[in-house]
């Protein structure tokens, strides 16, 4: 099996997401970009970079001899200007110039900081990414955000930058804890809930099949998301208005994200922020009961949460004030308006996100 999607920027074709298993196919890809006489810089993890960076080394020495590799602690609270600084000093030191290429290797920590890193070195540089965690190659490998937290704020210093190539190998999941491999789920319910009802009836339908990891069915879930989110962000690449969609569960989600120190993971904060989302859907009216309890099913059957203990919900709406999306002051809050149907809502107050986080506080 496997699949190819071209992403167009600007409606021009950008570049191809590849779902492959054998890095042959990189490897061809990496050499229509010029490479053979460019420096190429693997950027990785410390976990990753473990399991794959000598494999992934080892086969793109035959697209280009020089070859270097910066690996840094994994975790999000290492997603900061201050790995950035170490990356762009490794860079100078190595001598990197304009024509020569970043990889980023790893989950979304890695390929954030590395695009950001690309984005921002000699002015802008070239990037690949190569996902390994189910979250970066269903969401964070597409799109060109980029960015690190600061002052542990999520993603509150990036830009937007597009890769030359987002290549993944679903072979690589076999390595990933349960807990980050659930996470990845958050991303993928999400993209069901905002934009294809068929596709989170399929999730339902599918869920044992991709509890045990089936090859077959992740694949299929895997592209099926990458072309939910390639359609939007090719309509608005840099979130001037329908983009927000994909910030569904975010806006509370990355409050939670922050509030608990990184401890919860980026899917299980977005789960409990669309769980919070869909309550506040319902007291508006746009969701019925069962669509409500559906929905909470759901995020459960994939070993999801949908409640957070120990948080004041007035420090949740505070810590939400600092979201990318407000506007003159106004959240701009994403709102589901029948499943698979995401609205966006600038009319939501602290009172109704208080409501609904006393559904999601336990
Ligand atoms: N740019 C975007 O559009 C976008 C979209 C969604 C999320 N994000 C960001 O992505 C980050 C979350 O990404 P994530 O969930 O991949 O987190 P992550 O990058 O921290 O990866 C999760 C953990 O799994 C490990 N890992 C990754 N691949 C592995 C593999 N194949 N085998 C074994 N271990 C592996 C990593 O080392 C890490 O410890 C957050 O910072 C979030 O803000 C960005
Ligand atoms: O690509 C997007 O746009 C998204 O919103 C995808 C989100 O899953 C992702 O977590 C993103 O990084 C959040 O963006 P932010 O601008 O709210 O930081
Ligand atoms: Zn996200």
């Amino acid at each position: 099996m496997g699949y190819k999607i071209n992403v167009h920027y600007e409606e021009k074709p950008c570049y191809d997401i590849i779902i492959k298993e054998s890095y042959d196919y990189l490897i061809d890809e990496l050499n229509k970009l010029d490479i053979k006489n460019r420096k190429l810089c693997i950027v990785s993890d410390s976990t990753v970079g473990k399991y794959y960076l000598e494999e992934l080394s080892d086969r793109i020495k035959e697209s280009t001899s020089i070859i270097e590799s910066f690996v840094f602690q994994a975790g999000e609270e290492n997603k900061n200007l201050n790995t950035v600084q170490n990356v762009y000093e490794y860079l100078i030191e190595k001598q990197f110039d304009r024509n020569d290429i970043l990889v980023a290797l790893g989950g979304g920590v890695v390929g954030d900081l590395t695009g950001f890193a690309a984005a921002t070195y000699l002015r802008g540089i070239r990037f690949v990414q190569v996902p390994t965690s189910l979250l970066s190659m269903v969401d964070s490998s597409i799109g060109g955000k980029t960015g690190v937290d600061f002052n542990a704020y999520k993603n509150m210093v990036g830009a937007f930058h597009q890769p030359k190539l987002v290549y993944m190998n679903v072979s690589v999941l076999k390595t990933l804890t349960d807990i980050q491999y659930f996470s990845g789920y958050g991303e993928i319910i999400k993209h069901g809930l905002i934009k294809d009802k068929e596709y989170f009836k399929w999730l339902k339908e599918n869920t044992m099949l991709l509890k045990i990891r089936d090859t077959n069915t992740l694949e299929e879930t895997i592209y099926r998301s990458c072309l939910i989110k390639k359609e939007v962000v090719e309509k608005d690449p840099t979130e001037k208005g329908d983009r927000a969609l994909l910030n569904f569960g975010h806006t509370l989600g990355h409050a939670i994200e922050k509030l608990m120190n990184f401890t919860l993971l980026h899917g299980e904060c977005v789960a409990i922020g669309m769980a919070a989302a869909a309550h506040l859907s319902y007291n508006k009216g746009y969701l019925t009961k069962e669509e409500l309890t559906d929905i909470l099913e759901t995020i459960h059957e994939f070993e999801l949460p949908t409640t957070v203990s120990n948080l004041d919900p007035n420090d949740i709406v505070k810590a939400s004030k600092n979201d990318k999306k407000m506007e003159a002051g106004k959240i701009k809050f994403i709102l589901l308006n029948g499943i698979g149907n995401a609205i966006i809502d600038d009319t939501i107050t602290d009172e109704d996100m208080l409501k609904a986080l006393s559904m999601i506080i336990k």
